[in-house]
C-alpha cells in the first residue's frame, strides 16, 4: 500500500508530523470525549424528518456532523446552534424540512462521511427536486451501489451527472416528493449503513418499508440496533424480530429533545492509553445502557489484561504488566484501536469478521498492516481480518490515509514506542477535532510527563 504524501495545508505548505507523546511513566487521568458521531447524525436525520422542531443536547461538533448539518440544510431543514451545557459546543435546534413545491437543484458534499453519503440520498428522494451528491477523492471509492440500486428499485431516478449509470459517488438523485416504499431486497454485506439509511426514512414512505437483506452477513449489527432504538424512541414502529428483515410502519416521526451520549468508540484510544502505559484512565458519564458498539471496550480491554470497573457511571480501566493477545470477531469501527493494542501485546492476536473495513475511510486492513510493519511490527492481512504477532517496535512515521482512526492508532503506538510521529493528526477532526488537546490533557494530568515536542519531519 502506498503511504500518503506529506500533508499540506490550504496554501500548499507542508504540515509537520505530530510528535506522538511517549509515556515514560503510567498515565493516570480522567477524560471525557465529545458526543457520539453515530447518535448525532441519526438524531439530525430524524429531526429533519420529524413532525415538529427538535433539540439535540451536547451533540458532536466535528467534520462529519457539520457535513450532515449542511446536507440537511441544503434539503430544506433549518438547523440553529443554541447555548447548551455540553462541554464541547452548543446544542442544536432543528426545524424539519418542508414538503413543498418543486425545489431547485442542490449539491451535497458528503466529505468522507459514511453516514452522510448513505443516510442522505434516501431523504433527497423525498424532496421535490434534484440533488447532486459528491465527496472527498476517497469517498468516490467507498461502496455506494446498494443505496443507488435500492433507490432505483423504489422508483427513484438516480443517474450520473452525464446521464450514465453510477455505482458510486458522484450521482444525482431526482426526488419527486414521495416514495411509495413496500418490500425491498438489498445486499448490505458491505456496510450496515445501507440498512440504517433506509430504516431511518422508512416511516416517511407512503407504505412504510419491509427491508430484507440477502447475501453475506451484514457487518456492524450494533449500529443497526442503534438505528432501530432511536426510531422506536421517536415513536416509529419497527419489527426486527426476524433476522435480516426489518419492517417499518408508515407514520410520523415524533419531534424530540435528546441528550447525545459521549462517543464510546472515540473513548477507545484514551482507554487504550491505560493499557499502553500500564496506567489508569477513568471516563465519567459512561452510559448505563447504550447501543453504542464502544460499550464493548469493557470486555475487549478486560480480555487484553486490563482491570475494568463501572461504578457510579465512571468507567475505570487499569492496564496490567502486559497486554495480552486475543481473538476478537467483528470489532467494527473499534478495530484500528484494537489493532494498535495488539501490536503492543505479548502474544499473538486475530481480528476476524472485518473484511468490510477495506471500504472504510481507507482500506483499513492494508493501512494497519503497512503502518504496524513500518514500525517493525508483524501484522498480516487475512481474507476477513488481521493476524498480529508480537515484535519489538521502533520509532517511525505512522501515516493516516485521511483516516481519523489510523491517526489515533498512531497516537496509541507512540505512547509505548519512543519517537513515533503521526502524519496528518488533523484528520481526527472527522469525529473529534479536540483529539490532540484531550490527548495532551490526559498526559498532563499526572503519571506520564508529556514529552517535549520534537521537530516534525517528512516521512
Ligand atoms: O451507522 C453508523 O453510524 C456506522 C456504522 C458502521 O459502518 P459499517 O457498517 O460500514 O462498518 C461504522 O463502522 C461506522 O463508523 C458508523
Ligand atoms: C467507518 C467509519 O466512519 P463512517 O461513518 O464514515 O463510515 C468510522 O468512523 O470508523
Amino acid at each position: 500500500m502506498t503511504a500518503a504524501a506529506a500533508t499540506r495545508d490550504n496554501s500548499g505548505t507542508p504540515v509537520p508530523h505530530w510528535p506522538a507523546p511517549f509515556a515514560s511513566s503510567p498515565v493516570d487521568a480522567t477524560v471525557t470525549v465529545p458526543g457520539s458521531k453515530s447518535l448525532t447524525n441519526r438524531y439530525l436525520v430524524l429531526a429533519a424528518l420529524a413532525d415538529g422542531p427538535s433539540r439535540l443536547r451536547a451533540p458532536l461538533h466535528s467534520r462529519d456532523s457539520a457535513l450532515m448539518i449542511e446536507a440537511l440544510r441544503q434539503l430544506g431543514a433549518t438547523i440553529t446552534e443554541v447555548p447548551g451545557d455540553g462541554a464541547f459546543g452548543p446544542d442544536l435546534e432543528v426545524v424539519p424540512l418542508g414538503q413543498d413545491a418543486e425545489q431547485p437543484l442542490t449539491r451535497i458534499d458528503c466529505g468522507l462521511a459514511g453516514t452522510v453519503m448513505r443516510f442522505v440520498p434516501p431523504i433527497a428522494a423525498l424532496r421535490n427536486g434534484a440533488s447532486v451528491f459528491d465527496g472527498d477523492p476517497h469517498a468516490r471509492k467507498r461502496p455506494m451501489g446498494t443505496i443507488i440500486e435500492a433507490l432505483r428499485a423504489l422508483g427513484v431516478a438516480v443517474s450520473a451527472e452525464d446521464g450514465g449509470m453510477p455505482s458510486s459517488l458522484p450521482f444525482v438523485v431526482e426526488g419527486s416528493g414521495e416514495v411509495r416504499g413496500g418490500h425491498l431486497v438489498i445486499d448490505a454485506s458491505a456496510s450496515s449503513q445501507f440498512v440504517s439509511a433506509l430504516l431511518l426514512v422508512g416511516a416517511r414512505f407512503t407504505e412504510g418499508l419491509h427491508l430484507e437483506h440477502v447475501g453475506k452477513p451484514v457487518p456492524s449489527l450494533d449500529h443497526i440496533n442503534m438505528t432501530v432504538a432511536v426510531l422506536r424512541g421517536a415513536g416509529v414502529q419497527v419489527d426486527d424480530s426476524v433476522p435480516n428483515h426489518w419492517v417499518v410502519q408508515p407514520g410520523p416521526i415524533r419531534a424530540f429533545d435528546q441528550r447525545i451520549e459521549q462517543d464510546l468508540s472515540n473513548a477507545g484510544p484514551f482507554l487504550a492509553a491505560a493499557l499502553a502505559s500500564g496506567g489508569t484512565v477513568r471516563i465519567p458519564g459512561w452510559p448505563e445502557e447504550t447501543q453504542q458498539v464502544g460499550d464493548l471496550w469493557r470486555s475487549i480491554l478486560a480480555e487484553m489484561g486490563a482491570t475494568v470497573t463501572l461504578e457510579d457511571g465512571v468507567l475505570t480501566v487499569t492496564g496490567g504488566p502486559e497486554i495480552k493477545g486475543a481473538h476478537f470477531a467483528d470489532t467494527s469501527e473499534l478495530a484500528p484501536t484494537v489493532a494498535a493494542l495488539c501490536a503492543l501485546a505479548s502474544g499473538p492476536s486475530r481480528l476476524t469478521g472485518i473484511a468490510h473495513l477495506r471500504g472504510h475511510e481507507t482500506d483499513r486492513l492494508a493501512a494497519l498492516v503497512t503502518e504496524i510493519n513500518r514500525l517493525g511490527g508483524d501484522a498480516e492481512e487475512t481474507s476477513d481480518g488481521l493476524v498480529i504477532r508480537p515484535a519489538p517496535l521502533h520509532a517511525g512515521v505512522v501515516h493516516s490515509y485521511a483516516d481519523h482512526r489510523m491517526a489515533t492508532a498512531g497516537a496509541i503506538l507512540g505512547l509505548a514506542v519512543e519517537g513515533v510521529q503521526v502524519e496528518d493528526i488533523a484528520t481526527t477532526a472527522k469525529t473529534m477535532p479536540e483529539f490532540p488537546r484531550i490527548w495532551a490533557d490526559m498526559l498532563a494530568q499526572g503519571g506520564a510527563p508529556q514529552q517535549e515536542a520534537r521537530t516534525g519531519a517528512e516521512g
